[in-house]
């Protein structure tokens, strides 16, 4: 991370930030966080006052299934790319991100993979899967051709793949979408990850497929940490441990699973959970209102919810809230009451 121009972007929030990692020593019982991010801010190189993220903090534990959600262009994608060290060159970031306790400029790169919504766009469609899946695992480590085809046979059966000698012949193209994301993680799977972060995997999916693709990465979870971004709410409440909500760059709340959907405290986690139907009637689906999402460049100091909120204070224009709460919720608003 470059902290050369740090003061000068995280000046209005440094007490924020202050109070934010007070609030995460709360949070921080048991074991040492796996992934730790630290007033992670995200600004343009050539405009830093224009940030996509703003000092975003939280942690994730081995075993723990983490739920990122928020409307689109939240910051959901910039974050992810962030933790896994491929942001863009055109964005500055700022802040602190450990995994296992090493800062992620020490850590190597097959600590953390990465799957996304679409894998055929990821996969070479004019290889086997078998050629793709070896090469990978060839590249973890030492393993010779035969080796590494015992291995790339037992990591298709564990991600559910009933006949892997015979997918391995397939190329992509002649696979289902299901079928390609289970070889996606496969890959993930080679790399060994300790956090494996799930870029809205099962939206392309359809719905039986859906809770095979989460069954399976509810199965992985003992050894890894996962990030699972999603605009389904339901999804959220179903399979994760705690869900993070991001709103405009910024984490408006993070608490556990259930007490954000019984009692959500921010206002915007509040719209965004009462302004679908109940789980059981059908998917919780996070409707973009990207009229109402502020634009990175015209955010303005303070609460990034407040021109949308009912309860806005003059404080909430002029100083951004800190995270504060009880260790499983945690919530970031100046006006509780309302
Ligand atoms: N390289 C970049 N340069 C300038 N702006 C960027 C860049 N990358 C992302 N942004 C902006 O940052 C904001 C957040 O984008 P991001 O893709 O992270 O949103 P998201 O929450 O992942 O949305 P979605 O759910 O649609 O994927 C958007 O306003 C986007 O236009």
């Amino acid at each position: 991370m470059d902290q050369t121009t740090s003061h000068a972007l995280e000046t209005p929030y440094v007490q924020a930030i202050e109070h934010e990692s007070a609030g995460r020593q709360v949070i921080a019982s048991g074991s040492p966080p796996l992934l730790s991010v630290t007033g992670l801010t995200v600004a343009l190189a050539d405009r830093p006052e224009t940030r996509l993220l703003d000092a975003v903090q939280f942690e994730l534990r081995k075993g723990e299934f983490f739920a990122l959600v928020g409307e689109s262009g939240s910051g959901k994608s910039v974050l992810c790319s962030t933790i896994m060290g491929v942001a863009s060159s055109e964005l500055r970031c700022l802040g602190d991100i450990h995994i296992d306790g090493r800062p992620l400029a020490d850590v190597d790169r097959r600590q953390r993979a990465m799957i996304y919504q679409q894998p055929s766009l990821y996969l070479n469609p004019v290889r086997t899967i078998g050629f793709q899946l070896r090469e990978t695992v060839q590249m973890v480590g030492g393993l010779s051709k035969k080796e590494a085809s015992q291995r790339a046979a037992d990591l298709l059966c564990d991600v559910g793949i009933d006949d892997p000698r015979e997918t391995m012949r397939k190329y992509p193209h002649e696979m289902s979408g299901g079928m390609n994301q289970r070889v996606m993680i496969a890959m993930a799977l080679a790399m060994k990850p300790k956090l494996l972060i799930a870029d809205e995997p099962t939206s392309a999916l359809d719905v039986t497929t859906q809770k095979q693709i989460l069954d399976l990465l509810e199965r992985l979870r003992s050894d890894m940490a996962i990030l699972l971004v999603t605009h389904d709410l339901g999804v959220a409440l179903q399979r994760s441990d705690r869900i993070g909500v991001l709103y405009a760059g910024q984490l408006v709340e993070i608490g556990r699973a259930d007490l954000v959907d019984r009692a959500p405290l921010h206002p915007y986690t509040r719209a965004l959970f009462s302004a679908v139907p109940p789980l059981s009637e059908h998917p919780r689906r996070l409707q973009s209102s990207s009229r109402s999402l502020p634009e990175p460049g015209q955010r303005q100091a303070g609460c990034s919810f407040a021109s949308r909120c009912s309860g806005t204070l003059d404080i909430c224009r002029r100083t951004r809230p800190a995270l504060q709460g009880i260790p499983q919720q945690v919530v970031a608003c100046h006006n509780l009451e309302a």
